[in-house]
């Protein structure tokens, strides 16, 4: 083993603290960033080696050895046998092409994606050169000192050498989901397993609760996770429900083919009396005609474009099947703090129960002032309000960065929410990191979302209340004035009174009502002689702490809406999709916020409590979440049970989140979704989409794309189906007339269409961005099939009948050019080498051509004019259309082609009637949409207020 990537962590569990370090050669202080460099350029770097993927060659050959793809190998032999070498030729090529054509469908999709991992990057909190910084996980090197926090994801394995309440959840290496507790103490034991030493930390395992600081001891493959994993990356490849429906689709079609195959053969052979050998050439053009080909690598090529485009647009999608889902989400589950606010907090009022006092200023700049009755206030002024700056400070995990240069920006490391305080401590005149120096903290109960506050112990220098030990617990004001017994008036700790009490919470709702967030301070001394106190600081827990409290005061903090979010609402609105608050704030803040951008706007919503909640049963929660709702003071958990009876209600719901306790609901919820830059990685990783910027707005786009993309790949299958009716029609033509009509499109030419005309428009038509419309209608139903009768019946019976009527018509337009003459004899009867019957069939093959350039044209939009996108604004498209027309002109120009494919050169007549084609079509299709257009907006009205009414 490379020692510079372990060292043996056996012998690291036994020592005791400093010894670790010099173990490890590093120190409290971490590695310089030399050494670290230096560590690498010898160890490596932190990765765990991806599992072997399938080689290319395997996965090439894959695209020729399915069951379609056999049956076109098994075809083409048949032809060779029947005596047609270049009918043979044409099916397999037709194989081939589109065997190379999924192949390389399948590599773009799949490069997608890998781009896409490359975007989730892991980070690692560590100290070098003395300071704290994040850097990427590949980078740790053994003897980093890393810092761990709840939600974390550990990135190598490492010997705990500080724990506050560390928990760490080590399913994924052990199998046991209740989380295990970790200490820095050393460990003698000798029968443990490594899992279980408690002062070890194990790569790929997170942070369930607490935080600590630990020492790297190994890195990548010699990670215990590294010797048994291989790799489970973030991106996963099941195939979504719509690849699955795609699968079973094309196996239908493909079995419908046959059958069709056959009912042509038997046709040919009954009624037209034509030889086995040519009738069964002529059921193999139609079956080969029918498979629709390429269908499944392109959907999954859309897929990945359309998380491609989201990810620009801040959602980065981890599988291909949540843009799916996505697209049919009707319920949004959504938090508020960052999501929906801008998570910028600043404080703007402090109260105690003697004095209310204003807080100027704005962001986390310390430039302001607090002003109460018509003056200036500083800390010093008032005791009971230096206690609250500096208690509300030192409660604290955040950091404040000053600008290196003057008039910049302050930034903040750590909660916004807390980060605001110190902003607040600095404008009452007291410097927070010197309050710390003078008053160390010794322990931290943390933050949890469940609790709804976090105490921190310090040692004193001047005693509060005669003890030199204090707690300060800062959190939801009713939780902690529940907590609370006395409070701090006129500088010195009394007794609380129910009035007290009452003017506390009535200044709470004041001030939520107006949409700010609210946070109480109160502390507790611990005195040695106190009994109720346990006598060792690790004893410290909430249940002993927290209690017996003296209240100081509030601390009120504006978080304004982000200025984006009214605007998503109402979009969610007008497509039908309802948004749910569920926040753990206080509801009349919650319910303010809700107001002001749009979520609710009934006069009195309802607000439900995680407490009332916990006393609903199904029924009244389900009565509930008929009417306008917001959940307020919900602890994460509680989040699960909303989304499972919003499903149950047969809703399709995205939810998002960003704690630990969030991951059950992320899981459960159709979508997900976790936030970037707040989120911790065990959100990330129970959730389907990640928002870089945290915004609800970024969740709005995906959903339009999600619709989107599934609009396309109808749009896409419509075309590529409706091109089957030309192709059978003419034949069945010949057919149904005993053969008094001749073929009019031969075997060769319907394989042409299949060759390379089709499929490059089509291709076009999977990257159409969304309709204007897209989010004017209502979710989709997830159960519906992309294939339901009304795209089958506009596929078949209006584009296909469209394009076969222009073959038809063109075939018999070069019958009358060549002379034919109704009541006559057709050319091409009995002589298959009739110039005009050759050019007949020429012209029977351009016209589907040129029908299908106005069918793509129709196939852009469902009911928009296809002006209003664009005519020409789609690059591909125009490409595919240049492509076929090309394509048409060279089989009939080119002697060797005109051979093999039955062609002849065509006369400029023959262009003028193939130019008519296309906006005829065109314009057919407009007069269709129109009237569509036209019976939507007369019924939309009852069906928007349906929506609104939910
Ligand atoms: N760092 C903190 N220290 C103490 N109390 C806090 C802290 N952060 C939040 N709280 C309190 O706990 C409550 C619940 O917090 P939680 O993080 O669950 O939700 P939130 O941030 O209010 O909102 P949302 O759930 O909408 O994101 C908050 O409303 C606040 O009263």
């Amino acid at each position: 083993m490379d020692e510079s990537r372990a060292v043996a962590s056996e012998d690291v569990s036994e020592l005791i603290g400093d010894r670790v370090f010099s173990a490890l050669e590093t120190s409290p202080a971490g590695l310089t960033q030399h050494e670290a460099e230096s560590r690498q350029a010898t160890g490596g770097k932190n990765l765990i080696e991806a599992a072997k993927r399938r080689s290319p060659v395997l996965a090439f050959l894959s695209n020729f050895t399915h069951l379609m793809a056999i049956l076109l190998w098994a075809a083409g032999i048949i032809a060779f046998l029947a005596g047609m070498p270049e009918l043979g030729v044409a099916v397999w090529l037709v194989n081939v092409i589109n065997g190379c054509f999924s192949f390389w469908q399948e590599a773009r999709a799949s490069k997608a994606t890998e781009a896409l991992k490359k975007m989730l990057p892991a980070y690692a909190s560590v100290v070098r050169d003395g300071t704290e910084q994040k850097i990427l996980a590949e980078d740790l090197v053994v003897g980093d000192v890393m810092l761990l926090a709840e939600g974390d994801k550990i990135s190598a394995d490492a010997r705990v050498v500080r724990a506050s309440d560390l928990q760490v959840d080590q399913s994924t290496l052990t199998g046991e989901s209740s989380p295990a507790r970790k200490s820095a103490d050393a460990v003698l034991e000798k029968d443990l397993t490594r899992a279980e030493t408690p002062n070890l930390v194990f790569a790929g395992t997170s942070v369930s609760e607490g935080n600590g600081r630990v020492v790297v001891t190994s890195i990548g493959m010699d990670t215990e996770f590294g010797k048994i994993a291989h790799l489970t990356q973030s991106m996963e490849d099941v195939q979504s429900p719509l690849q699955k429906q795609l699968d079973r689709l094309t196996k239908q079609v493909t079995l419908f083919a046959l059958a069709m195959g056959a009912v042509f053969f038997l046709l040919d052979v009954l009624f037209v009396h034509n030889g086995l050998a040519t009738s069964f050439i002529f059921a193999l053009g139609m079956i080969v005609a029918f498979i629709p080909e390429g269908l499944l690598p392109t959907v999954t090529l859309s897929l990945a474009m359309a998380v491609q485009r989201m990810s620009r647009r801040n959602a980065l999608v981890k599988k291909l099947s949540s843009v799916e889902a996505l697209g049919s989400t009707s319920v949004i589950c959504t938090d508020k703090t960052g999501t929906l606010t801008q998570n910028e907090m600043t404080v703007n009022h402090l109260w105690t129960v003697s004095r209310e006092y204003e807080v100027t200023g704005v962001g986390y700049a310390p430039t302001g002032e607090l002003t109460s009755e018509g003056r200036t206030w500083s800390a010093s002024d008032d005791e009971d309000l230096r206690l609250l700056v500096v208690g509300g400070a030192l409660c604290s995990n955040a950091r404040l960065l000053v600008p290196e240069k003057e008039g910049g920006r302050y930034a903040v490391l750590g909660d916004p929410t807390e980060a605001c305080l110190l902003t607040a401590c600095r404008k009452a005149g007291i410097d927070p990191a010197a309050q710390e120096k003078e008053t160390p903290r010794v322990r931290e109960l943390p933050f949890e979302s469940r609790r709804k506050r976090m105490t921190t112990v310090h040692q004193l220098s001047e005693p509060i209340d005669g003890a030199r030990r204090v707690a300060y617990v800062k959190g939801a004001p009713n939780e902690v004035v529940r907590l609370s017994e006395r409070i701090r008036r006129n500088g010195s700790s009394v007794e609380m009174s129910d009035e007290e009490r009452q003017a506390i919470m009535d200044a709470n709702d004041r001030y939520a009502r107006e949409g700010l967030r609210v946070l109480a301070l109160a502390y507790r001394p611990l005195s040695p002689d106190d009994p109720s106190v346990p006598s060792a600081i690790s004893d410290y827990a909430p249940d002993t702490i927290e209690r017996h409290l003296t209240f100081v005061g509030l601390l009120i903090m504006q978080d304004p809406p982000r200025p984006e979010v009214a605007a998503a609402v109402a979009e969610c609105r007008r497509a039908s999709i309802r948004v749910v608050m569920i926040t753990g704030d206080y509801g009349l803040t919650a319910v303010s916020i809700a107001r002001k951008i749009g979520i609710v706007q009934g006069a009195d919503p309802r607000v439900i409590s995680g407490l009332e909640l916990e006393k609903m049963d199904d029924a009244e929660l389900r009565e509930a979440l008929m009417d306008e709702v917001v959940f307020a003071r919900m602890a994460p958990e509680q989040k699960l049970r909303v989304v499972s009876m919003l499903q149950a209600m047969g809703d399709i719901v995205a939810v998002t989140g960003d704690g630990v306790n969030d991951a059950p609901a992320l899981k459960k919820a159709d979508i997900g979704v976790a936030m970037g830059i707040t989120g911790t990685d065990v959100a990330k990783e129970a959730a389907d989409m990640i928002l870089t910027d945290d915004n609800f707005a970024s969740i709005v786009h995906a959903i339009e794309e999600g619709r989107a993309v599934y609009a396309n790949i109808r749009k896409f299958m419509m075309y590529i189906l409706n091109s089957n009716v030309p192709e059978a029609v003419p034949s069945a033509v010949y057919l149904l007339s005993a053969g008094v009509v001749p073929l009019p499109l031969t075997t060769m030419q319907i394989l042409t269409i299949d060759l390379g005309t089709d499929m490059m428009p089509a291709l076009g038509l999977g990257c159409e961005p969304p309709e204007a419309d897209v989010m004017g209608r209502p979710p989709r139903d997830p159960h519906e099939s992309l294939l339901n009768r009304r795209v089958v019946a506009r596929a078949f019976l209006w584009y296909g009948l469209l394009g076969a009527a222009a073959s038809l018509a063109a075939y018999f337009f070069a019958q009358l050019q060549g002379g034919w003459r109704p009541g006559m004899t057709l050319f091409g009867v009995g002589a298959d080498l009739d110039p005009a019957y050759v050019r007949a069939t020429t012209m029977a093959l351009a016209a589907i051509v040129f029908s299908q350039i106005g069918e793509v044209w129709n196939c852009r939009t469902e009911t928009d004019s296809v002006f209003s996108v664009g005519l020409f604004s789609n690059r591909q498209i125009n490409l595919g259309i240049v492509f076929e027309v090309f394509l048409v002109v060279l089989l009939s120009v080119v002697p060797p082609l005109r051979e093999i494919f039955h062609t002849s050169p065509l006369a400029p007549l023959d262009y003028a009637f193939l130019c008519l084609l296309p906006p005829v079509i065109l314009l057919m299709e407009e007069l269709r949409k129109a009237i569509v257009r036209k019976r939507h907006n007369q019924m939309r009205r009852p069906a928007t207020s349906r929506a609104e009414g939910r």
